[in-house]
């Protein structure tokens, strides 16, 4: 019998219903699973024999989801800062990885991405990369919940040769980690630039028959949608809604720029958007519509992309940044209030990946991705609303616990699955050899 944890935080709050907390509740974990949440003094009686651990000055919440990222990127971080997306990948990003990207750098580059996000309460990342076993093997070292997206595009890489051969990796890696309870995959087309008409349909049939999601870079900057005019006569949307990609099961990562019709097309399939604000402000790519689509039902939640392009790997700062950011381009400051900012970055994610019936907020029968932020500094005083706290005024250094499928992988601040010394000497290493060839 796995042994039972019974946590009494100062606040707890479930994310669902939206904007509730609860005060003098504890909630209790046994194995990977959340049993109850009740009233703490019940929970003192009830589970007596439980391991009890009172957070006297923390929120206790679902863990994040970065539901935009290419983990092992970390390792390029600050290669090549200030560019437009185009000439970032064309002249800088593109010939490093076809350098440098190997099984080893993944797995160092993915590790040390995700001692990073679990600092910051990351619980689960929907990736996309090369190398999908590494990213997969990291995932289970960090003890993280990872959706590892699997990348094809038309070209050579240094990974792939072409998109067959990308889909034939994508295929192998999967089923290495069939039964692996912190890892799955999806498929990731690069981008409508990147991947032909007839390669989009194979991968739509491919995801059906596997029933596993789809995740794709749309509709980043306008150079992608006017390149798109050029060569196909059609906005990427309108082609991918043309050629059936458009769907519940597709994650587009940014959705920068979308008209008042591509907004309401992408509401009608179900599409999933996650919203990169740092990365889309640092490569100049545009503001996204988030109040607008989320006005017309599209979810929408949150992901940082690369560490390359963000430059950090710092969900809680991008979902203040999410909220301000809404109020400023819709001009209206009700947009993305500090609730749903939260909701971004939890619940939505959940949603986006098919698992808010396991993850993305606290109810009894859920996987227990939790976490705990420490309240107590004079930079959260005074505390009138912790939610507001939480979102508007708090950093990473207040994660103090993060567990994932019921296991401590941070405590303290401490991480209890990696070796930060480790993650240190290896991105030392790689440093050396990228800057010096
Ligand atoms: C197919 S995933 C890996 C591939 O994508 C590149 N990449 C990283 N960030 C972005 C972005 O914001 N837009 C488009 N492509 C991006 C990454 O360097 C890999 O080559
Ligand atoms: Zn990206």
């Amino acid at each position: 019998m796995s042994t039972t944890l019974c946590l009494h935080p100062r606040w707890l709050i479930p994310v669902e219903p939206a904007g509730l907390v609860l005060e003098n509740h504890a909630l209790v974990m046994q194995g990977e699973r959340i049993v109850a949440i009740l009233p703490s003094s019940e929970a003192r009686t009830r589970y007596a024999n439980a391991e009890h651990h009172t957070l006297s000055e923390h929120a206790l919440l679902p863990g994040l989801i970065n539901l935009h990222a290419h983990s092992a990127m970390s390792l390029l971080r600050g290669l090549a800062d200030d560019l437009a997306l185009m000439d970032w990948l064309n002249n800088h990003i593109w010939p490093a990885e076809g350098k440098h990207v190997s099984d080893q750098f993944v797995f160092d580059g993915s590790v040390h991405a995700m001692a990073e996000m679990i600092r910051g309460g990351t619980t689960t990342v929907n990736d996309m990369y090369f190398h999908h076993e590494a990213v997969a093997r990291a995932g289970i070292s960090a003890g993280m919940r990872t959706v590892v997206g699997c990348s094809v595009l038309e070209f050579p890489t240094g990974y792939g040769i072409n998109a067959d051969d990308y889909i034939k990796k994508a295929l192998h890696a999967r089923e290495q980690f069939v039964g692996e309870p912190l890892v799955s995959f999806t498929l990731a087309p690069h981008a409508p630039y990147t991947v032909a008409d007839e390669t989009f349909r194979k991968i739509i049939t491919l995801a059906e028959q596997l029933e596993i999601g789809i995740h794709c870079h749309i509709h980043e900057t306008r150079d992608e949608i006017d390149a798109s005019l050029k060569q196909y006569g059609v906005r990427p949307l309108e082609r991918l809604r043309n050629l059936g990609l458009l769907g519940p099961n597709l994650v587009a990562a940014h959705v920068v720029h979308a008209n008042d019709a591509e907004i309401a097309l992408l509401a009608r399939h179900g599409v999933h958007i996650a919203h990169n604000p740092a990365s889309n402000l640092k490569l100049a790519s545009g503001f996204a519509r988030v109040a607008a689509l989320q006005a017309a039902g599209v979810n929408v939640g949150i992901g940082t992309d690369g560490a390359a392009s963000n430059n950090k790997l710092d969900l809680l700062a991008d979902l203040r940044l999410a909220a301000l950011l809404a109020k400023a381009e819709s001009g209206n400051p009700q947009a993305v209030p500090a609730a749903k900012a939260l909701e971004m970055a939890t619940l939505a994610g959940a949603r986006a990946l098919g698992m808010d019936a396991h993850i993305g907020s606290l109810r009894a029968g859920k996987l227990a991705d939790i976490i705990a932020v420490d309240l107590s500094g004079l930079d959260s005083q005074p505390l009138y609303d912790p939610i507001s706290q939480l979102v508007y005024a708090s950093s990473r250094e207040q994660v103090s616990h993060v567990w994932i499928n019921g296991r401590a992988v941070l405590a303290d601040r401490e991480l209890c699955t990696l070796n930060a010394g480790q993650i240190q000497a290896r991105a030392h290493y790689w440093r050396e050899r990228i800057a010096t060839h």
